[in-house]
C-alpha cells in the first residue's frame, strides 16, 4: 500500500510556491513532465545533485521517495478513509490481524481530530517522522471529507510535516484542485493496467457518477481516470508515485507498458509491488490460488522498466495506520487509548535540531560510501552480485542475524552498491533460541546472496550459512552498510583476480528454487 505518500505541507506554502516548484519540475530535463528523463536523476535513487533544488526539498526527508532517506527517516499513516469506491481482487479490508503488515490493514479507524493528535503525539515521540499519509483502509478520495479535514488540521498544527495520499484515482480529478490548495505535493495512484480488457480480470466493479459499472467498460472508465488524474497533477507540479502490482499470469509482462505510459505522463517514480494473496486473507485472488510474484520474478521486471525512470524498490507495503522506520511499526505504541492518555508537547524546533543531527549521519554515511567508491574506481570486473544485510535503521548494519525481521539487498558492481530489494523474515531467534524451521527458510530467501552483513550471528547459523555457500560477515558490525559492502566487494574482486577464490553465479537458479519475498 502505500503510503507515504505524503506531501510537504509548510516548505511550499503558497501558490508562487508551487509555480515555482512546477517550473523546476517541468524544466528539469530529467525530470520533465513530459519527454525524456535521464536515468540516473528520477526517482527513489535519486540524490542531491541530481535534481532540481526544489525537487530535492521535496524528496529529501521523504522515505518513500527517496532511497537514502528511508534509513533515516519515518513516516506514518492515519486510517481515516474506510470506505472504498471500486472493488480489487486482491484486497479485503475486513480481515484484520494486528501482527500483520499489509496494505489495507488496520486496528483502529480514527476521526479527523483523533488522527491528527495522534500525528502530533508521534511527531512528538519520533522527532524523525516527517511524513503523513493517508493510504486506506479504504481509498481517501472515496472519504474525500475526512480526508481533506486531516489534512488541513496536520497542517495548522505540525506545519513541518508532509502531506501524501495514496488513490486508486477514480475520484483523483475531481479533487486535484483541493490537493494542491492544500500543498499535498506527494500522491500515489495505484495503476495496474492501462488495457481494460486486462482490468476486468482485476477490478470485478467501480462506483461511479452514482451508478455501478463492471467489467471493461468499468476498466475503461478507471484507466481513463487514473491518467487524467495523473497528467493534471503533473502539469501543477505535484509529485506523483504509481503504484502497480505485479500479478502473474494477469499483468506482469503489460507492467512495461504501464510503466511507460505514466512516465510519459509525468509520473515522478514507479513502485511495482509483488501481490500477497494468502488464502486466509479471504481475496478473490487468495482464494483461487492466485500467487504472488518471486523476489527474482519482481526485480527482472523492475530493472527492464528502469529505462529513464528510477524504480522504488524499498517499499515494504505498509499497513494503513503504520507508525516508524520503513520495516519497523510501532503502531502500537500510538493506540488511541495511549495517545489520550499522551502529554503531547510538540516543538518544532526539538524536530528541527534532531533532523540537523539526522543531516549529519546522512552525510557521514554518503561520504564513507563516496570514498569507498573512489577506491574501486580502477576496477574493470564485470562481477555484479547481491548481498543480504541486516539493519534497523540509519543505514548501519546494526541487527543480530537472529533478530531480523527482514534483510535488505544490495546489488554490487563496479558501478557500486544498489538497494534493490527487501526479504522479510521470521526472526530465528525466538525467546533466545533458534528456531531450525525458520533458519532453513532464512536461508532460502536469501539463497540469491553471496554473503550476509550481520552486527552479530551465533556458531550454528553461521556453519549454516557457510555450508549454504553464503558468507556470513560479523567483522562490519555497526558500521555503514554501503561503505562496508563495497570494501567488502573489492576485496572479493581481489581474491577472484589473485585465484585464491572462484567466483561463483547464484542469482536465478538459486532463488527459483523456492526463495519467496516474504517468508509468511
Ligand atoms: C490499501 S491501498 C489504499 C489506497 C488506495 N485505495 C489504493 O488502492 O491505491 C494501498 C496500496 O496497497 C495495494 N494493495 C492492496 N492490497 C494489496 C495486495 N493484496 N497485494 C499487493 N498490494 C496491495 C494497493 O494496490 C495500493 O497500491
Ligand atoms: S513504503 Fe510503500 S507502502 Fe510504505 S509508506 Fe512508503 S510507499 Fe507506502
Ligand atoms: S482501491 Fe485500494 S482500498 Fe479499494 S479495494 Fe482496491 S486496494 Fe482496496
Amino acid at each position: 500500500m502505500d503510503v507515504s505518500e505524503c506531501n510537504e505541507a509548510s516548505s511550499f506554502g503558497g501558490a508562487a510556491d508551487l509555480g515555482e516548484v512546477k517550473q523546476a519540475h517541468t524544466g528539469h530535463k530529467g525530470c520533465g513532465t513530459l519527454g525524456g528523463r535521464d536515468k540516473a536523476s528520477c526517482g527513489s535513487q535519486a540524490r542531491q545533485g541530481d535534481l532540481p533544488p526544489a525537487i530535492w526539498e521535496k524528496v529529501k526527508s521523504h522515505p518513500c521517495y527517496s532511497e537514502e532517506a528511508h534509513h533515516h527517516y519515518a513516516r506514518m499513516h492515519v486510517a481515516v478513509a474506510p470506505a472504498c469506491n471500486i472493488q480489487c481482487n486482491y484486497c479485503n479490508r475486513k480481515y484484520d490481524c494486528a501482527n500483520e503488515s499489509r496494505p489495507g490493514v488496520v486496528s483502529e479507524k480514527l476521526t479527523p481530530e483523533q488522527a491528527a493528535k495522534k500525528v502530533l503525539a508521534v511527531a512528538s515521540t519520533i522527532p524523525q517522522m516527517t511524513v503523513l499519509g493517508i493510504a486506506g483502509p479504504g481509498d481517501p478520495l472515496a472519504n474525500p471529507k475526512k480526508t481533506f479535514k486531516t489534512f488541513e488540521l496536520v497542517a495548522k498544527a505540525a506545519p513541518d510535516i508532509k502531506l501524501c495520499l495514496s488513490t486508486n484515482g477514480l475520484a483523483l480529478p475531481d479533487h486535484v484542485d483541493a490537493i494542491a490548495r492544500l500543498n499535498i505535493d506527494h500522491v500515489t495512484i495505484t495503476i495496474t493496467m492501462i488495457d481494460p480488457e486486462i482490468g476486468a480480470k482485476i477490478y470485478p466493479w467501480i462506483f461511479y457518477g452514482h451508478r455501478r459499472y463492471t467489467g471493461v467498460k468499468a476498466a475503461k472508465i478507471l484507466t481513463d481516470r487514473q491518467l487524467q488524474g495523473l497528467e493534471m497533477l503533473a502539469e501543477r507540479g505535484i509529485l506523483c508515485k504509481i503504484n502497480s502490482v505485479m500479478i502473474p499470469g494477469i499483468n506482469d509482462q503489460h507492467l512495461v507498458d504501464v510503466n511507460k505510459a505514466v512516465k510519459s505522463r509525468g509520473a515522478f517514480l514507479h513502485n511495482v509491488m509483488p501481490l500477497i494473496s494468502a488464502p486466509q486473507h479471504g481475496t478473490v485472488f487468495g482464494l483461487n490460488g492466485q500467487r504472488g510474484p518471486t523476489a527474482q520474478e519482481l526485480k527482472t521486471l523492475q530493472d527492464a522498466c528502469e529505462g529513464e525512470m528510477n524504480m522504488m524498490r524499498h517499499c515494504r507495503q505498509c499497513r494503513a495506520d503504520a507508525v516508524g522506520l520503513l520495516g519497523e511499526d510501532r503502531g502500537a505504541e500510538f493506540t488511541t487509548e495511549k495517545i489520550m492518555a499522551m502529554d503531547v508537547n510538540y516543538d518544532l524546533e526539538t524536530r528541527k535540531a534532531y533532523q540537523a543531527k539526522v543531516e549529519e549521519e546522512r552525510a557521514a554515511t554518503v561520504a564513507a560510501k563516496q570514498q569507498k567508491l573512489a577506491d574501486l574506481a580502477g576496477e574493470t570486473s564485470d562481477i555484479n552480485l547481491l548481498v543480504a544485510v541486516a539493519s534497523k535503521g540509519s543505514g548501519l548494519i546494526n541487527e543480530h542475524f537472529g533478530h531480523a525481521k527482514e534483510f535488505q539487498v544490495y546489488e554490487l558492481s563496479t558501478s557500486g552498491a544498489k538497494f534493490v530489494g527487501h526479504r522479510r523474515a521470521d526472526p530465528y531467534c525466538q525467546g533466545g533460541y533458534g528456531e531450525e524451521g525458520s533458519l532453513a527458510t532464512i536461508i532460502r530467501m536469501i539463497n540469491d546472496c553471496h554473503a550476509v552483513f550481520v552486527a552479530k550471528i551465533g556458531g550454528c547459523p553461521k556453519s549454516e550459512l557457510i555450508k549454504a555457500g553464503i558468507e556470513p560477515l560479523d567483522q562490519y558490525a555497526h558500521e555503514f552498510i554501503e561503505k562496508s559492502a563495497l570494501a567488502w566487494f573489492k576485496s572479493y574482486l581481489a581474491k577472484v583476480q589473485s585465484g585464491e577464490i572462484q567466483h561463483v553465479e547464484r542469482g536465478d537458479a538459486a532463488i527459483r528454487q523456492g526463495a519467496l519475498i516474504s517468508a509468511a
